[in-house]
């Protein structure tokens, strides 16, 4: 299959109904990390027109620092945290060509300055998968490769959209690559089923959490969803020293064992959410309808019932929902010392350690 698996800790395997997933090799235990990845691509979560500017280093994505900031030469509307990352992203995700035609499509007479936030942002990730293609054209095979989300109501926006940003930007499209408006179709909608986002630093006031850039990991995103996953995905945006790399590498790690053959499932949203909303954006974002058993049991829930129950998920919830003020992360455990479980759990986004009384 095109999407290569890590190691020996995961297979990937045709799953009914579902598509691919991640199959666990091995007995594996919680907290073990069983993948880290870096993006095939990366690109901003602030729109084109956007009232100020982006405060995120453009290329690995931690917070600016007060001064010494770094610009691109050309259309310093770009901003970098340190020569490196100034560097490394001219000679990729802000190659001339990106910065060419970003340019022009920032340009305040440009048509895009009129569309909404959505349409600005599918501008930029287009930009940033041909600049992709351009530079390496395996990974636009890659990239094409993974799920796309047939979804009917939508089709005619993404058949809008993928037209109008398409000849925005054709003119400056090498002639050889053969861009047009049913590739970028076809790019937006694998791009909806498959990006990640990766969250501004967690702040206690809120106001709620807001996103600062959209990654796709080829090989994370092969795990599908359950309600009650026994994974979730960690990133470290914020941390290292500017420049260096792996600071935007997402990290899957166990929330609880797992045996050889079953299936590894992450959320695609926070836990805490109710019945209607999970089956809402299951099926306008992804397309589907989740038959996990929480689901089951609770489409026949009434408002607010049963939620002190002892059932399995209501437990599961309890202990492993972070409870912090506006957070609501997932907890899970740290990786194993020496073979043994660690019963201290990590929020993945705010960050908290917490002691797990009940190990
Ligand atoms: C990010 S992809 C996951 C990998 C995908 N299964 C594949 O074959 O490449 C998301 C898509 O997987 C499928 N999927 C994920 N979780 C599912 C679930 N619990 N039940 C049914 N389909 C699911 C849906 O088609 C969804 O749009």
């Amino acid at each position: 299959m095109a999407v290569p698996t890590s190691t020996t800790l995961l297979k990937m395997e045709n799953i009914p109904n579902k598509g691919r997933g991640l199959i666990a090799a091995q007995d594996l235990k919680a907290g073990q990390i069983i993948l880290t990845e870096s993006p095939l691509l990366l690109y901003s979560a602030s729109p084109l027109f956007s009232p100020s500017p982006s405060p995120y280093c453009h290329h690995c994505f931690r917070t600016l620092p007060p001064s010494q900031i770094f610009s691109c030469p050309s259309c310093s509307n770009y901003l970098f945290c340190s020569q490196k990352c100034l560097s490394i992203a001219l000679n990729s995700s802000h190659s001339s060509w990106t910065c060419q035609t970003l340019s022009h499509l920032q340009n305040p007479a440009s048509p895009l300055s009129e569309k909404p936030s959505q349409l600005q942002l599918q501008a930029r990730f287009i930009v940033a998968a041909y600049n992709l293609a351009i530079r390496t054209p395996s990974d636009l095979q890659a990239l094409l490769s993974l799920h796309s989300i047939p979804n009917d109501d939508e089709s005619d926006a993404i058949v809008y959209a993928s037209k109008f940003i398409h000849s925005l930007i054709s003119p400056f499209c090498p002639p050889h690559m053969n861009f047009s408006p049913q590739l970028a179709a076809k790019l937006i909608a694998i791009e909806r089923a498959n990006s990640f986002c990766l969250m501004e630093p967690y702040s206690p006031n809120g106001p709620q959490r807001s996103i600062k850039a959209y990654g796709i990991y080829q090989r994370t995103t092969i795990c599908n969803h359950d309600c009650i996953p026994n994974a979730c995905r960690f990133d470290y945006v914020e941390t290292g020293e500017p420049g260096d790399e792996h600071n935007t590498d997402i990290v899957l790690r166990l929330i609880k064992d797992v045996s050889a053959g079953s299936e590894i499932c992450i959320s695609y949203f926070r836990i805490n959410k109710d019945y209607s909303t999970r089956k809402r954006i299951l099926m306008e974002d992804f397309g589907f309808v989740c038959e996990c058993d929480r689901c089951k049991i609770e489409a026949n829930w009434n408002e607010g019932e049963n939620k002190d129950s002892d059932l399995p998920h209501v437990i599961f919830l309890s202990k492993f929902v972070c409870d912090k003020v506006n957070c609501a992360g997932t907890l899970a455990p740290l990786p194993p010392k020496d073979g043994e479980k660690c019963n201290v759990l990590e929020c993945n986004f705010c960050g908290n350690l917490k002691v797990d009384s009940t190990t």
